[in-house]
């Protein structure tokens, strides 16, 4: 994040002349051959030292990589100063230079540890309080509707970071779930999303969270008004607003001019990006689906990895090794996308959340000194629960011509141990299989073994997995809400270290600007194709097929 060129690090020169010269000599298969003790050289368990008990083990082991090309890594992010720019992070500095703003989603679940100076950190604890109140009030059914009747229902409408993470905490963390409570999430500015929902809602019984760091986005206010419309046609009276909708903004003026109480409104900072901002007042919607306790669990176990980051060593550093080996394949290898693979249902939303996370942070082309990068940023982030995506995209994995790191992320135990933990037995020797396939593959001796004489040459060339696969693997004893903190917390610093490394703003999105932009000024012009103006003739023509049709 020194804005420095990756390239010109003396390190990142070696790392480029030792792929050079020993690409052809990092093969896994030799790798294990040569040193038994591989598993534990590259691997490393974390603990964390106060707080709610959490352990995770990151085994990185099937990488390709050897004790020297690690080290290189290590003196790459040093020359990088990773260290300095974590902690300006930590103390406030305004590392977010574009925007001239602090990054401080870890000030969120601090729980006045670290000392960190900027306006607003003094007023976390208020905003939780006011976060544990409210969501134990609606739990518990002393919060009622316009009408008296308990709440039964919540939307959350909002979208990108004031959707995502929500989504994807609630969805993993089901077993701590209020299950007399339905959470909804609208996203989409099409009409279908918003209207579906609205379907499954009774308006005597259900809580409207508007969700929206800034207050302006298109999606997010036209939802919104479109919910307020939809309750008011049932309640009539717009005093009972107050009892039905809910704000989480940075931006009172815009949230009281919306009609939405400032008593009803859960304050946030400037300082906290939208990607980064389950952990604050956008967390609401995960507080009441999973109670306030288990809402502080998961912010204090990301402090714990949060303390982990800040204070250990980069050689044992689990988010700087995660960072240091995705750069190897991104910048060296080459490789172009990331997935990542939980094998825990639960966590079907990983791989979503993370791409904004991810994409959104490192998706950037300019340094922030201004300099065009002369080498990869961030990797495209996809992925799918396990053994899901085995029974489709794998097949690319294990013999596509793309390299394709991935990371296995699993639980070692599940909370719903069915048939004596059948399932898991199995889902877990899926997690253990696949990394072993990828690595090792079967070779062509192999397969004419197992085919016998008779078999065609083109057959027996079909069935051959080169392996040399490389991938990570997480895993750790439950998934539970502090355990789901250390994890996501563990990937953001990834993300974090690799835009250090890259020089690049993580914490900008200008990319999202222009569409915006262009969006509105279209929206405009749609009544009419005279108004159609200022296009090319791909946008101008598809925009007259649409007016050839509209109905409205
Ligand atoms: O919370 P807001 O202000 O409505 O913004 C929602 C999203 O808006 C998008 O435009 C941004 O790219 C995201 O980063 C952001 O999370």
């Amino acid at each position: 994040m020194s804005g420095r060129l990756a390239s010109e690090y003396s390190a990142w020169k070696k790392l480029q002349h030792i792929y050079d010269s020993d690409k052809s000599k990092l093969i896994l298969k030799d790798l294990f051959g040569q040193d038994p003790d591989r598993f534990s050289k590259f691997s490393v368990e974390y603990a964390s030292k106060d707080g709610p008990d959490v352990t995770l083990l990151l085994d990185y082991s099937k990488n390709l990589i050897t004790p020297p090309i690690l080290d290189t890594l290590l003196t790459l992010a040093k020359e990088a100063e990773v260290e300095t720019y974590r902690d300006k992070m930590f103390a406030g500095e305004h590392i977010n230079t574009s925007e001239d703003r602090a990054v401080l989603h870890v000030a969120l679940r601090n729980f006045n540890d670290f000392q960190i100076q900027e306006a607003g950190t003094e007023e976390v604890n208020s905003v939780l309080e006011h976060m544990k109140e409210f969501s134990e009030s609606v739990r518990n059914g002393e919060w009622k509707g316009y009408t008296g009747k308990t709440i039964n229902t919540i939307v959350n409408i909002g979208i990108g970071g004031s959707d995502l993470g929500p989504v994807m905490v609630i969805e993993a963390l089901k077993p701590y779930s209020k299950r007399d409570l339905t959470a909804h999430f609208v996203s989409n500015i099409d009409g279908t999303h918003i209207a579906e929902t609205l379907r499954e809602c009774d308006p005597e019984r259900t809580i409207f969270i508007i969700a929206s760091k800034t207050f302006t986005t298109q999606e997010t206010i036209t939802n919104a008004e479109t919910a307020k419309e939809w309750f008011l046609s049932s309640a009539k009276d717009k005093a009972h607003v107050a009892k039905h909708f809910v704000a989480l903004s940075t931006n009172t003026k815009a949230v009281t001019a919306f009609g939405i109480d400032e008593k009803n409104m859960f304050q946030f900072w400037d300082w906290v990006g939208g990607r980064y901002s389950l952990w604050s007042a956008i967390g609401l919607s995960i507080a009441l689906v999973i109670g306030f306790n288990n809402f502080e669990q998961l912010l204090k176990g990301a402090h714990g990895m949060d303390k982990h980051f800040k204070e250990t060593p980069l050689e044992k550093n689990l988010p700087v090794l995660l960072a240091l080996v995705g750069v190897w394949y991104n910048d060296f290898y080459g490789a172009q996308t990331h997935a990542l693979l939980p094998y825990d249902q639960y966590l079907h939303k990983f791989a979503d959340y993370f791409q904004q996370g991810d994409m959104e942070s490192n998706g950037k082309t300019v340094t922030k000194g201004g300099h065009r990068v002369n080498y990869e940023t961030g990797p495209i982030i996809w992925g799918a629960a396990g053994t899901n995506g085995q029974h489709s995209f794998y097949q690319l994995v294990h013999q596509g011509t793309k390299l394709i790191p991935a990371d296995f992320i699993a639980p070692a135990t599940t909370h719903n141990p069915i048939r004596n933990s059948l399932h898991h037995r199995i889902l877990l020797s899926n997690f253990f299989a696949q990394p072993e396939a990828l690595a090792f593959g079967k070779t062509e001796e192999q397969v004419r073994k197992e085919l016998g004489s008779g078999a065609s040459e083109a057959l027996i060339k079909s069935k051959v997995f080169e392996g040399n696969k490389p991938s990570n693997s997480i895993m750790f004893p439950l998934l539970t809400p502090a355990t789901l903190g250390a994890l996501v917390a563990l990937y953001e610093h990834k993300i974090f270290t690799q835009g250090v490394i890259w020089g690049i703003n993580s914490f900008d999105q200008m990319g999202v600007e222009l569409g915006k932009v262009l969006a509105k000024n279209i929206l405009a012009q749609l009544e009419k194709p005279e108004d159609v103006v200022g296009h090319d003739s791909s946008t101008t023509g598809l925009i007259h097929y649409y007016q050839k049709y509209r109905k409205e």
